[in-house]
């Protein structure tokens, strides 16, 4: 695996809000909040369901705009990046755990942890070879070339924690990386997750419900009203 560090990333969310239409009224899930995640940090994201953790992952991974304020990647306002800007950036620097993992039916667990890497210029002898380092350091080597149908719930997860480190990002959001996986496979997961987070130099934010997990990190912070506040 390369031992290249990361760029030192900074996030930055400015007065950030997000409502969704719901009927005639609008349901507000973020409010004018701010937020900073420095290079190297780890923070837990801990709320209760329905709070908005997704949204706010989704927001900070650049996939939502939000309704009001800014999301800042090392200064600069996204916002004005323009579509083509954002997807570089989520390309090159950020790494997305999605709560479902998403992986693609049609493509090998080796091919999904390949491909963000070919897409960002990748050799495919190196591709796959990160692609192997990375499955077996979540233990499912034995799985390489299998479809994400033919494997269970928690090899999938696993599979789309490797496809988010693939191109070794200095920013990894995650929600609930470990919701599909027992106790003692999380922990372990979890662990290796946190120790190519470290290694490689990234900052992380990683919604879960796993207190235990959420300590383990630098700190972890809630919503409340539509804040983003110290647990
Ligand atoms: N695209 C959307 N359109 C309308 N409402 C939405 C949309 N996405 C999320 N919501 C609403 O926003 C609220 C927050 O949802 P979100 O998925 O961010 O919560 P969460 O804290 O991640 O929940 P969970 O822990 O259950 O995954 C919910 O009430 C949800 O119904």
């Amino acid at each position: 695996m390369s031992e290249a560090v990361s760029r030192a990333l900074t996030l930055e969310l400015q007065q950030v809000s997000r409502s969704y239409r719901s009927g005639d009224d609008d349901l507000t899930i973020l409010k004018e909040t701010d937020f900073a995640l420095h290079p190297g940090e780890m923070v837990a994201l801990v709320a209760p369901s329905g709070t908005g953790k997704s949204t706010l992952l989704h927001l900070a991974g650049l996939l939502e705009a939000p309704s009001r304020g800014d999301v800042l990647i090392n200064g600069k306002e996204t916002r004005r990046l323009g579509e083509a800007g954002r997807t570089a950036l989520r390309r090159d620097e950020i790494g997305f755990v999605y709560q479902f993992h998403h992986l693609l039916g049609e493509f090998t667990a080796c091919e999904n942890v390949m491909l963000p890497q070919l897409a960002a210029g990748q050799s495919p002898r190196d591709a796959r070879q990160r692609a192997e380092d990375l499955l077996g350091r979540f233990g499912v080597q034995h799985r390489l070339e299998s479809l994400p149908g033919r494997m269970s719930g928690g090899e999938q997860q696993r599979t789309a924690i490797a496809r988010a480190l693939a191109n070794a990002p200095s920013l990894l959001l995650a929600d609930e990386p470990t919701g599909n996986l027992d106790v003692k496979t999380a922990d372990l997961v979890f662990g290796e997750l946190t120790r190519v987070v470290r290694q490689e130099g990234a900052a992380a934010l990683v919604a879960t419900h796993n207190e235990a997990l959420a300590a383990s990190m630098d700190r972890t912070v809630t919503l409340r009203d539509g804040k983003i506040v110290p647990f």
